[in-house]
């Protein structure tokens, strides 16, 4: 079962049309869901703080309390909003709170001591920067120090973008209702969530509101994955070119091509603009260097990536756009992006091409192609990669914490793998490579894609597990290890 994202306005929609088909619960299920983890996260231990706020979120936090209550845990609720402009379900969650004799505290008492902490302060209505005493009670309660549970979001993060609206809770679990958001995944979402739970509230939400979202997974990316025929030959699995690695830049190139080869490409070629460019890869001998204008004359390239230590040379101007002129499928990284990004001509080369186009631009290189900014990328990133698909008609990969790929039909999915050990040079040549070996297998360029970035992430997250990195990992030993992890998914598909 694929797993949906939805924004905060479609959770909203979700909810107006589970009302109308007859379902008034959803506040009790999602409290009873939240109070069934909160026991046990518990483990035994019994003592809860409980922060309801003055929407719809504390009314799930009263109704998680009331159950832990009456499961006899020791409960105490710091309310913080206006009984009187309480919406009707928290209203009437109140209601039946203190219907069982339990008390409301208008802060958090100094003395107390708690094993656990039950977030429900604000959720997806949050509309506005934190001040005055909800800043400070957010606050406070990250200096306590303890676990948090927090009701569907962690207050303070925006549902949406993944920003902070000045300060969020740290939870150590979020349990996101009804379906994830994308503001969980990216930007500074998995800073603040900790372990994710998503409880559907029992709604099928794909029957009732197509999604546009999807989260990446192990399942679905490596669905398209089969082993090699044993009478299989290099021809069969596909050429790549590799085309950058300007002067004082060969480098990337050469990260680029030794990830392609790592994913299986037949033959790999990597064309260098550098006028001292070196004659072989002493380290990886099996790549074929050329001279650029040797790449274009090859008959049998399945894919070519453009890009990694390009440059900006009136050269490099040249070839990108005799690239985009090809037939080939085209993976577009780094200064083919920001050339891109500054002639219009090939913009419209861009949009007109039949070959696929693929483009792999962190949020700097966006912002160049959106004529926007880092800032206002981050703020947006779901709907910048999917501008950036829809605008170029192409198939894009927002990079960064939660990459967000975008197909131009307006589809996009946020990745969860990787970590901040792929913050070091290098990593997005690798990236670039391990797209275009996989397109040149045969892989549809969507596939490969999807595929590439979670295999990229996966194999980040491989090093770390074994206490490699996440400080002074490579780009070389992410793509040794996303080889590893691509034969391992194939040929043992149960590790
Ligand atoms: N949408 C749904 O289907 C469901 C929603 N539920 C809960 O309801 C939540 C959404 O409830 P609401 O829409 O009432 O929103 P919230 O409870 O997230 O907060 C809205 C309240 O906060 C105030 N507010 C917003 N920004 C503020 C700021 N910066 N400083 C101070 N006050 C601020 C608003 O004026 C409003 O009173 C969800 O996150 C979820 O926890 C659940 O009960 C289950 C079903
Ligand atoms: N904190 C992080 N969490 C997850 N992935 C990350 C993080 N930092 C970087 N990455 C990934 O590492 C790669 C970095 O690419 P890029 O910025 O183009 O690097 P370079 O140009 O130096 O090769 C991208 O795939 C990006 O998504
Ligand atoms: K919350």
């Amino acid at each position: 079962m694929k797993t949906p994202i939805y924004f905060s306005h479609e959770i909203r929609q979700l909810e107006q049309l589970a009302r109308e088909s007859g379902i008034s619960d959803l506040m009790e299920r999602a409290g009873m869901a939240a109070a069934e983890l909160a026991r046990e996260l518990l483990a035994g231990k019994t003592s809860v703080l409980v922060i309801a706020g003055p929407g719809n979120n504390g009314g799930d936090a009263l109704v998680a309390a009331r159950h832990l209550k009456a499961w006899w845990f020791k409960v105490n609720i710091v309310f913080i909003g206006e009984t009187a402009k309480l919406p009707p379900d928290a209203a009437n969650a109140l209601q039946a709170w203190l219907a069982i004799g339990g008390e409301l505290l208008d802060a958090i008492p100094a003395d107390g001591k708690w094993d656990m902490v039950i977030d429900g302060l604000f959720g997806i209505g949050l509309a506005r920067e934190l001040s005055g005493r909800y800043l400070e009670l957010v606050r406070e309660i990250n200096r306590m120090n303890l676990p948090v549970l927090a009701l569907d979001i962690p207050s303070g993060l925006d549902a949406d973008a993944g920003q902070t609206f000045r300060a969020a809770i740290h939870a150590s679990h979020t349990l996101s209702f009804i379906a994830l958001k994308p503001g969980l995944l990216t930007a500074y979402g998995p800073d603040y969530c900790g372990q994710i739970h998503v409880d559907t509230l029992e709604l099928d939400a794909p029957a009732l509101l197509k999604p546009n979202g999807w989260l990446l997974e192990k399942t679905e990316v490596a669905a398209a994955l089969k082993p090699r025929p044993r009478n299989s030959h290099k021809g069969m699995l596909g050429s790549v070119g590799i085309l950058g690695g300007a002067s004082a830049m060969c480098g990337a190139a050469l990260l680029a091509g030794r990830a392609a080869l790592k994913l299986g490409a037949g033959r790999v070629y990597a064309a260098l603009l550098a006028d001292a460019a070196p004659a072989v890869d002493i380290g990886q001998p099996e790549l074929m260097l050329c001279a650029p204008e040797k790449l274009f004359q090859l008959d049998h390239l399945n894919c070519l990536a453009v890009g990694p230590g390009l440059g900006q040379s009136p050269q490099a101007v040249q070839l990108l756009r005799q690239a985009l002129e090809t037939e080939l499928p085209l993976v577009l990284d780094a200064d083919a992006l920001n050339l891109l990004a500054i002639h219009d001509d090939m913009q419209e080369l861009t949009k007109s091409r039949k070959g696929s186009t693929i483009l792999t631009p962190h949020s700097a290189e966006a912002a160049r192609l959106l004529s926007s900014t880092t800032h206002d990328i981050q703020q947006e990133r779901v709907h910048s990669a999917t501008l950036i698909a829809q605008r170029l008609n192409c198939l894009v990969v927002l990079k960064g914490a939660g990459s967000i790929c975008a197909t131009p039909k307006g589809e996009w999915f946020v990745n969860p793998t990787g970590n901040p050990g792929m913050s070091s040079a290098g990593m997005g040549d690798v990236l670039s490579g391990m797209i275009a070996a996989l397109i040149a297998q045969r892989l549809t360029p969507q596939s490969a894609l999807l595929l590439a970035v979670y295999l990229h992430g996966a194999a980040a997250d491989d090093w770390v597990e074994q206490g490699v990195g996440p400080i002074g990992l490579t780009a070389t030993e992410v793509a040794d290890a996303a080889r590893m992890l691509l034969n391992r998914w194939i040929y043992s598909p149960v590790a």
